[in-house]
C-alpha cells in the first residue's frame, strides 16, 4: 500500500476567524430583541462555539464515519459517474484527494483554495462517507473485485424509479449539523471531482436540529412519526455482524465495510394527513405522540406482535408497518436505517414533493433490505402512502488510517 502525502497543515477555521478579527461567530445568544439587533461586529471577543459547532467526528477509523454516527440535521447525497477515459489510476487519485479533503473538513480545517463558505463555523459533526456502485468496477478494469453483494436490487411492485436519479459509479454521503458546513463540504468535494467524474444526481435532506427538543429523542419523519426506534443498536451482540462485512468476509477489501441501499421515497402527504390519528397509528403499529407500540408500554418497550385486544383483534394489525418489517417476520433480516427527510418544493398537481431519503446499512443487502422490502411490497399498509422514485446500492469500504485513503485496498491492493 502506498501512503498519501501528509496533508499540508490546515488553517483552523476558528483561527482564521480570530486573525480576521471577525467577532461574534457563535451567534446571537442573549439580550432579547435589543441583543438580536446589536451589531455582530461590535463584539470584541469571539464566544466559544456551542457544542453543536464544536463537535467533531473523526474521519479515520475501522469503519467510515456517517454509518453509526448520530443523525445530523443536514445531509447531501451525491452520485458521480466517471468521465470517459478516467481509469483506475485517475479514480485512485480522486479518492486520495477526496479522503484528504474530507479529513481536513471534518476536523474543522480549511482546505487549500478554500471557498470560505464555512468560515467561522466549527466541524459541526460533519461526516463524509464514500461508496462504489456496481458500474464503477467495469469502467476501471476491476471486474474481478466486484462484490457479489452489489448484484442489482430486484424489481419491486411499488417501484416507479427514475433511472437518472438512480445508481451511479461513486457515492458521497455528507452529513453535518450546520447547513453551511454541509454545503461547504459538497462544494469542495465536487470541485475536486472535475476532470475525473461528473455529478449524476444529488439529493438534499434534513433531520431535527440538535437542541430543538427539550431532551434528546428519536427524530420524526414528515408523516410525523417517531422513526428509528427499533433500529439495531451498537450495543447489540449481533450489531457488527449484521451491519459490517466481517474481517474474513468477501471480498477482502470490503472487510469492515458496509452496503448502503439508498431509496428516494416520496410520501403522499395529502392522503396521509386526511387519515384519522387512530388510522395513522394502526398503519404503523405505534402511537404517533410518543412512538410507543400499540401492544403497550413506552417507545422503547419491545413490540409484542402476538398481543391480542379484549375484542380478539391483534393489537398490532396484520398489515401494520412494524409487523411486516420486523426481523421476526423476515427470518431475522435487519438493517440500520439512517435516513434524511427531503422537501423539493411542490409538484405540478400542488402536492408536496417530500418524503424520505431512506438509507439502509447492512453487511449484505440480501439479508437486510431485499427480503424486508419484498415483504413490504406485498402487504404493508404504509406502502399505499409511498412512492419509491429512485434507488441505488453502494459498497462502502472500511474507514482508513491516517496517511491512507478510502478504497485504497480496492484500487491498489
Ligand atoms: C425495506 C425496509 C424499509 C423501508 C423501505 C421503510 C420505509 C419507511 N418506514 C417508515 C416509517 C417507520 N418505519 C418504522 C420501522 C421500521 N421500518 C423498517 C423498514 C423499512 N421502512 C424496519 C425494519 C422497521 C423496524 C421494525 C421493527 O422491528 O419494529 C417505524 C417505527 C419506528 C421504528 O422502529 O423506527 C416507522 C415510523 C417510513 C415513513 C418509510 C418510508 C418513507
Ligand atoms: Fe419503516
Amino acid at each position: 500500500m502506498t501512503t498519501e502525502q501528509a496533508p499540508s497543515p490546515g488553517i483552523s477555521r476558528r483561527r482564521l476567524l480570530g486573525s480576521a478579527g471577525a467577532a461574534g461567530a457563535a451567534g446571537l445568544v442573549a439580550g432579547g430583541a435589543a441583543g438580536a439587533y446589536a451589531s455582530e461586529a461590535a463584539r470584541e471577543t469571539p464566544e466559544p462555539l456551542t457544542s453543536v459547532g464544536a463537535t467533531a467526528v473523526p474521519f479515520h477509523g475501522g469503519h467510515q464515519a456517517g454509518i453509526t454516527t448520530p443523525l445530523q440535521a443536514h445531509g447531501h447525497l451525491l452520485a458521480f459517474d466517471l468521465k470517459a477515459g478516467a481509469n483506475r489510476k485517475a479514480a485512485a487519485a480522486l479518492l486520495r484527494r477526496w479522503s484528504r479533503t474530507a479529513r481536513q473538513l471534518t476536523a474543522g480545517e480549511a482546505p487549500p483554495d478554500d471557498t470560505g463558505i464555512a468560515l467561522d463555523a466549527g466541524p459541526s459533526s460533519l461526516t463524509v462517507t464514500f461508496g462504489f456502485g456496481r458500474t464503477f468496477f467495469g469502467k476501471v478494469g476491476l471486474d474481478d473485485r466486484l462484490p457479489e453483494a452489489l448484484a442489482p436490487l430486484p424489481h419491486f411492485v411499488s417501484d416507479a424509479l427514475d433511472p437518472k436519479r438512480s445508481d451511479g459509479d461513486l457515492w458521497i454521503q455528507i452529513g453535518a449539523d450546520d447547513a453551511l458546513v454541509a454545503f461547504h463540504a459538497l462544494r469542495a468535494l465536487q470541485r475536486e471531482a472535475a476532470g475525473t467524474a461528473r455529478l449524476r444526481w444529488q439529493m438534499n435532506g434534513f433531520n431535527r436540529t440538535p437542541g430543538a427538543t427539550d431532551r434528546p429523542m428519536t427524530t420524526r419523519n414528515l408523516m410525523g412519526q417517531i422513526d428509528g426506534t427499533n433500529n439495531p443498536k451498537p450495543t447489540d451482540d449481533d450489531f457488527e455482524r449484521r451491519i459490517f462485512v466481517p474481517e474474513k468476509g468477501e471480498p477482502a477489501w470490503m472487510a469492515g465495510g458496509s452496503y448502503a441501499v439508498v431509496r428516494r421515497i416520496r410520501m403522499l402527504l395529502d392522503a396521509w394527513d386526511h387519515l384519522s390519528l387512530e388510522r395513522q397509528e394502526k398503519v404503523i403499529g405505534r402511537r404517533k405522540s410518543d412512538g410507543a407500540p400499540l401492544s403497550g408500554g413506552t417507545e422503547t418497550t419491545p413490540v409484542r406482535l402476538d398481543k391480542v385486544n379484549a375484542d380478539g383483534s391483534l393489537a398490532i394489525a396484520g398489515a401494520a408497518h412494524v409487523r411486516v418489517a420486523a426481523p421476526a417476520s423476515n427470518q431475522g433480516a435487519a438493517m440500520l436505517r439512517r435516513p434524511f427527510s427531503y422537501h423539493d418544493g411542490f409538484r405540478a398537481d400542488g402536492a408536496p414533493d417530500a418524503g424520505l431519503l431512506f438509507i439502509a446499512w447492512q453487511a449484505d443487502p440480501m439479508k437486510g433490505f431485499v427480503p424486508v422490502q419484498r415483504k413490504l411490497d406485498l402487504g404493508d399498509d404504509l406502502s399505499r402512502f409511498l412512492r419509491h422514485e429512485a434507488s441505488a446500492l453502494f459498497a462502502v469500504p472500511p474507514g482508513c488510517a491516517p496517511g491512507e485513503y478510502v478504497g485504497q485496498a480496492l484500487l491498489e491492493g
